[in-house]
């Protein structure tokens, strides 16, 4: 049955064990969950097929940015992993993402949503400004957003801070949201950041959460925490 939740639980573990041992804890009804760039170059592609046995649907996320044949061909890599939802980054340009949408779409079966990075949760204005933007992050996350729906993608990863101007900018635009912190809990590396129950009410369609839920004591009982709050 597929999973309704908005949930996505971030794996984020050095070793296949460590991840295994956490997805053992949870429900596939009650969250999905997401390889990144840490668990993926140490196991690979094993993990990933390892949890989709176990009946989770995958979110492979590698942020993909190169040149168009090379994140395309990525894509097409993981499609034929059966990931649920891939994604890239939209500063790789329109002419990247549009190879990519291209790709997809070329493929037969289930295709992976695909999901385009715009400006990472973990930065604010003078992250930006460093890297020569002199712009507030939500002027050039709606930037970006307008590069990805022509491209065709499925939607965003963002902030749910701009979750609200992004709904109605962009309203076919799926909003996926790191950077969720239930109260009380430590802001991390995190910069722009909301609760689960705000983000949703923000109109986030997924949160993506790790830390959280991966460092508690009760990792179990901290996914139910964040169930009973999106209540
Ligand atoms: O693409 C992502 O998933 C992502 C994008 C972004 O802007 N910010 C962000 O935190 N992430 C990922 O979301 C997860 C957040 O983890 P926690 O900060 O531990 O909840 C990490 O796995 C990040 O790699």
């Amino acid at each position: 049955m597929p999973c309704q939740t908005p949930i996505i639980v971030a794996l984020d573990f050095p070793s296949r064990e460590a991840a295994l041992d956490l997805a053992a804890r949870l429900d596939p009804a009650q969250c999905r969950v997401k390889v990144g760039k840490e668990l993926f170059t140490r196991c690979g592609p094993g993990v990933v097929e390892a949890l989709q046995a176990r009946g989770f649907e995958v979110f492979l996320d590698l942020k993909f940015h190169d040149i168009p044949n090379t994140t395309a061909m990525a894509v097409k890599a993981a499609a034929e992993l059966g990931v649920w939802m891939v994604n890239v980054h939209c500063s790789g340009g329109l002419r990247m993402m549009s190879a990519c949408r291209e790709t997809l779409d070329k493929l037969g079966g289930r295709k992976p949503l695909l999901i385009g990075v715009t400006v990472l949760t973990s930065m604010e204005r003078e992250d930006l400004a460093g890297i020569g933007l002199d712009i507030e992050p939500q002027q050039q996350v709606l930037r970006l957003a307008g590069l990805a729906e022509q491209a065709g993608l499925d939607g965003l990863v963002c902030s749910a801070q701009e979750a609200v101007a992004l709904k109605t900018a962009h309203p076919s635009l799926q909003l996926v949201t790191p950077g969720i912190r239930p109260a009380g809990s430590a802001q991390d590396d995190q910069r722009r950041i909301l609760t689960p129950r705000q983000a949703l009410e923000a109109g986030s369609d997924y949160l993506v959460i790790g830390r959280p839920i991966g460092q508690a004591a009760d990792p179990a009982q901290a996914l139910a925490a964040v169930v009973a709050e999106l209540a």
